[in-house]
């Protein structure tokens, strides 16, 4: 008898808790290469506030509002120069009825409320301007119009306040976080340390493709790059290798290379037919080959080689790609505090049918507010490409009827 679905993810996590849970976490400074696409392995406040200052959005003349109070066309207002503020000067002071030059990014002077830019002046450019500690400033600057209190002012903590959270654990980095997490001050930040995974997809029928191309009867290798670009996306560091339906090759490979991974996992050669070659090395090594009452993803495997836990999936392309997305991916969550998918519901286009005793996974694209369900083929993996969303068909049900509110997931998020 088949077995079911929520026992198998039962097995697997089971299988992997020990292995997982003993990876050690990493701490990485906030610049390295190494960064990106990494787990974030606690909550990371900000150390500093963004901006970290108030600071001048411009390059002009800081000045009181009040002293510009009265500028117009007809009576322009002339102030004479103060100490001019560079981007990365100390704060200096606006003494009352001057006004200081600015540049972009520099503190605000104490006193000041607002910035005209130089180009707002009736001069239009700077002239002689003089820094703290190098003398004493001379000039005036002349105004046609009144500046706003705390126009081109950029207020310290405008964007994010000290103290306030900038990535939860559980954050897979991206560019622009890598950008906040470095404005805010972070410069150590914990990840989730990578597990190590072999890729081993097997078949005579897997070309070359990328070097002496495909011979008679062979096709391409879609299986290692999409389950490694999976993975790389939960943070594992991913080999792959590719088999022939070799037995004896398989398995002094494996044996030899188990101890270098956290987690190896096989695809295809699991099934009913006469080469199977996964199940026929790992059985006897004592692996468990079981079906379980899914579509796609029915065969499925696991033992170990070792210490290290082997998980064999189906070979056909959207059957792997299910497997690791509902058996592995829930552990690399939990490992990584990475928060569970939630469904969110639509209305269902088209009627469906399932297997009666089989919990289908049915691909689907998310149209004008629908879902559109695709086709349920298993080896159709551009349309696994195309789609958006997974339907979850229980156990039990036959049919979903076209326009029915029905549960999706979102993929890719
Ligand atoms: N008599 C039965 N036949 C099959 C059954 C069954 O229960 N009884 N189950 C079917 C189901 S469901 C699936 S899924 C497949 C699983 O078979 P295997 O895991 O043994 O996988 P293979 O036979 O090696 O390959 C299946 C299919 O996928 C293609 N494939 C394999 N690897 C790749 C790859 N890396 N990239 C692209 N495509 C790949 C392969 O050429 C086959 O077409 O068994 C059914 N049969
Ligand atoms: O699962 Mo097979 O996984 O139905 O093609």
């Amino acid at each position: 008898m088949a077995c079911t679905l929520e026992n198998h993810r039962r097995e697997v996590s089971g299988l992997l808790a020990e292995k997982f849970a003993s990876l050690p976490a990493q701490v990485l400074p906030v610049a390295s290469a190494q960064l990106l696409g990494r787990i974030t392995a606690a909550d990371l406040s900000a150390a500093l506030p963004i901006p970290a200052f108030t600071n001048s959005q411009m390059d002009g003349y800081a000045a009181r509002s009040a002293d510009l109070a009265q500028a117009s066309e007809q009576h322009p207002v002339s102030l004479p120069l103060g100490l001019t503020a560079a981007a990365g000067d100390p704060q200096i002071t606006l003494e009352p009825g001057t006004v200081s030059p600015v540049m972009t990014g520099a503190m605000i002077p104490l006193g000041a409320d607002t910035v005209i830019p130089v180009e707002h002046s009736v001069e239009g450019a700077f002239g002689t301007l003089v820094r703290a500690g190098e003398g004493t400033p001379s000039g005036k600057a002349t105004f046609t119009a009144p500046g706003p209190v705390g126009r081109f002012i950029r207020p310290a903590g405008q964007d994010l306040a000290a103290g306030a959270l900038v990535a939860a654990a559980g954050t897979r980095l991206t560019p622009t976080m890598i950008g906040a997490m470095a404005a805010s001050g972070i410069t150590d930040v914990p990840v989730v340390s990578q597990p190590r995974v072999l890729v081993c997809t097997t078949g005579n029928e897997l070309g070359d493709s990328e070097r002496s191309g495909l011979g008679a009867g062979q096709i391409p290798d879609a299986n290692s790059p999409m389950l490694a670009a999976v993975l790389r996306g939960y943070g594992a560091l991913v080999d792959t290798e590719r088999f022939p339906d070799d037995v004896s090759a398989l398995h002094d490979a494996l044996l030899k290379t188990a101890a270098d991974f956290d987690l190896i996992i096989t695809v295809g050669g699991i099934s009913a037919g006469a080469y199977e070659v996964v199940k026929d090395t790992l059985a006897p090594m004592g692996a468990d080959f079981h079906s379980v009452a899914m579509q796609p993803g029915g065969p499925q495997g696991l033992g170990s080689i070792g210490s290290t836990p082997v998980l064999c999936f189906p070979g056909n392309p959207v059957s792997s790609f299910l497997s690791l997305e509902l058996f592995l991916a829930p552990v690399l969550r939990a490992v990584a505090g990475m928060p569970e998918p939630l469904p969110e519901r639509a209305e269902l286009a088209q009627s469906v049918a399932s297997p009666a005793n089989k919990h289908q996974v049915r691909r689907a694209m998310l149209q004008d507010g629908k879902i559109h369900v695709l086709d349920p083929g298993s080896h159709m993996v551009h349309d696994l490409a195309r789609a958006d969303a997974l339907v979850h068909i229980p156990v039990g049900t036959e049919e979903l009827a076209a326009g029915s509110m029905i549960e999706f997931w979102r993929m890719h998020v």
